[in-house]
């Protein structure tokens, strides 16, 4: 006879192996969304194209009949979502789940950008920050920029009067110098400033590394520990570079003004708010920390803001009959005799028109951020396990035929209504600036910023193809940078002033700006 306890035993074996059985068949039945077959270990790792990435993925969901499509990399389950309605649906409907990011060893160990808001992981900190970023760049806190913006955009004015084939250089300038003066009061010269030099360094290395998507290191990141100056260990110097321009961004300016403000001498900037808004809590450094990044994290999303501008320049040079739509809108509304202000957006439908359309057609994010899942989730019949990559195709969205009919042409009336006034029944293209709980919440700035200095620009320059001395009209090359972000390589474009007087008024308005 078998005792009682050999009974028990048999018995736990036998649920055991049963719960195993159980488990195993779930995890061979669990359905993933459709997409290409990968291999063993690489998955999809070839499949998926470093330039252009949302054309394929557009292309996947054409294939697989599925605005979902799934495929792995190196291990990493990757979704990316081809719709409005499903994007919608994951990143909005569900943002509990999909509004993390993943963590990497370059970008949070090695750079230090592990300040920034943007690759912060989803939870209390990024909580925090969020909040404090949120109430100073809602869009009811617009007006308290209205002044040193209006500012910026006469530098550039200035600036491209005074040498406009420079106009790229001039834009990276403006943008930098405007957040320079808004955080933290200080006032750069074109002519050259070091910490203008560093900001560009640092903002220079994010998009470095936010293009570069995966370092080895990430997928290895034992390789962290190897000596600097091993071959091929050229990732930490680079790394090690990057960082001092990156801690000075964050460190350098803030430490400046706090000492300023303790001897009561430090000019009104963001800088300062926080520091007066935190001033009644006792010191701690964690809220130390929150305003170091919130206060940093303004020069990563000036960058964005460069592209777009550079995709402005590149846009008005092949859509000439756009460009002459807009400046005669601005003839009809604002005149000759002042500079169109924020005041006069409301009245510049055809304008803001050609700002939505700019985005749309070539969105310069075309597949955003992704953000990643922190939980096993099921939608629509298929799985998506926690730590899974979500991409929101962003170009494929803002190209979808039911929503933007003749998508690929360039037309900003697609946004007018027949009288001409913007159209409320079209949606605007909001998917550039993100999805759910990690939306831009720089956009209301980022939107102020392109209004006004497109408003000004077309109102007082004119934006033509170069023509070379034997008279042949230079075509922009197509050239771009097209990997992560998407924005024109260096091109050539003649601006010049649009009519007799456009120079004095530029003249006039800065000497009582600037
Ligand atoms: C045309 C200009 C801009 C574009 C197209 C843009 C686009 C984006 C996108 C796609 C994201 C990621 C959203 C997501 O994860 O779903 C993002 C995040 C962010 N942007 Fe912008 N941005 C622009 C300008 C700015 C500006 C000027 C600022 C600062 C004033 C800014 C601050 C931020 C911050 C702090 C985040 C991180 C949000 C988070 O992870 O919670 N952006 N932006």
């Amino acid at each position: 006879m078998l005792d009682s306890s050999a009974v028990l035993l048999s018995c736990a074996v036998c649920v055991a192996i049963g719960l195993f059985a159980a488990l195993r068949w779930k995890s061979n039945t669990r359905c993933y969304p459709p997409g290409p077959p990968g291999l063993p270990i690489v998955g999809n790792l070839l499949d998926v194209p470093t330039e252009f990435s949302w054309y394929t993925f557009a292309a996947w969901s054409r294939q697989y009949d599925s605005k979902m499509i799934h495929f792995k990399v190196l291990g990493r389950h990757v979704v990316v979502l081809n719709s409005h309605k499903v994007s919608q649906e994951i990143f909005e409907g569900r943002s509990r789940i999909y509004s993390d990011r993943r963590q990497t060893v370059m970008m949070h160990e090695l750079t230090g950008w592990h300040r920034n808001i943007a690759v912060i992981a989803y939870g209390e900190a990024w909580r925090a920050r969020r909040r404090l970023f949120h109430q100073h760049f809602r869009q009811q806190a617009m007006p308290n920029y209205h002044v040193k913006l209006a500012k910026g955009a006469h530098t550039l004015l200035r600036l491209l009067l005074e040498s406009p084939n420079d106009f790229l250089k001039h834009i990276r300038f403006v943008s930098g110098a405007t957040v320079l003066d808004i955080v933290y009061a200080m006032d750069v010269s074109p002519a050259g400033d070091e910490r203008m030099e560093s900001v560009e360094q640092a903002v220079y290395s994010f998009g470095q590394l936010a293009d570069a998507g995966v370092y080895l290191v990430d997928l290895f990141p034992a390789l962290k520990l190897l000596p600097s100056w091993l071959p091929g260990a050229g990732f930490k110097r680079n790394a090690a570079a990057w960082k001092v321009h990156v801690d000075r961004l964050f460190e350098a300016s803030y430490l400046e003004v706090k000492a300023d403000h303790m001897l009561g001498k430090s000019k009104p900037c963001l800088t300062v708010d926080l520091l007066e808004e935190t001033a009644g809590i006792s010191y701690d450094q964690e809220i130390e920390e929150e305003i170091i990044s919130v206060t940093g994290t303004t020069f990563a999303g000036s960058d964005t803001t460069i592209f777009a501008m550079a995709v402005f320049f590149f846009v008005m040079l092949l859509h000439p009959d756009a460009q002459r739509k807009a400046q005669e809108e601005l003839d009809r509304v604002v005149g000759r005799d002042r500079l169109p202000e924020f005041a006069d957006q409301e009245s510049l439908p055809y304008v803001s028109a050609l700002i939505k359309e700019m985005l749309r057609w070539q969105p310069i994010g075309p597949i955003g951020v992704p953000h990643t899942s922190v939980a096993d989730d099921w939608y629509d019949g298929y799985f998506i396990p926690a730590g899974t990559i979500m991409i929101g195709n962003v170009w494929a969205i803002l190209h979808d035929e039911e929503r933007y009919p003749d998508p690929e042409s360039f037309k900003p009336e697609r946004f007018l209504t027949s009288e001409g006034a913007l159209d409320p029944t079209v949606p605007d293209p909001l998917e550039v600036f993100g999805f759910g709980r990690r939306i831009c919440p720089g956009r209301h700035f980022a939107q102020m910023s392109l209004f006004l200095y497109i408003a000004q620009i077309l109102a007082t320059f004119s934006i033509d193809k170069p023509v070379e001395e034997r008279g042949r009209v230079v075509e922009p090359t197509r050239e771009c940078f097209s990997r992560m972000f998407w924005y024109p390589k260096p091109f050539k474009a003649r601006i010049t002033p649009r009519f007799d007087g456009a120079e004095e008024l530029v003249r006039a308005t800065c000497s009582a700006t600037e």
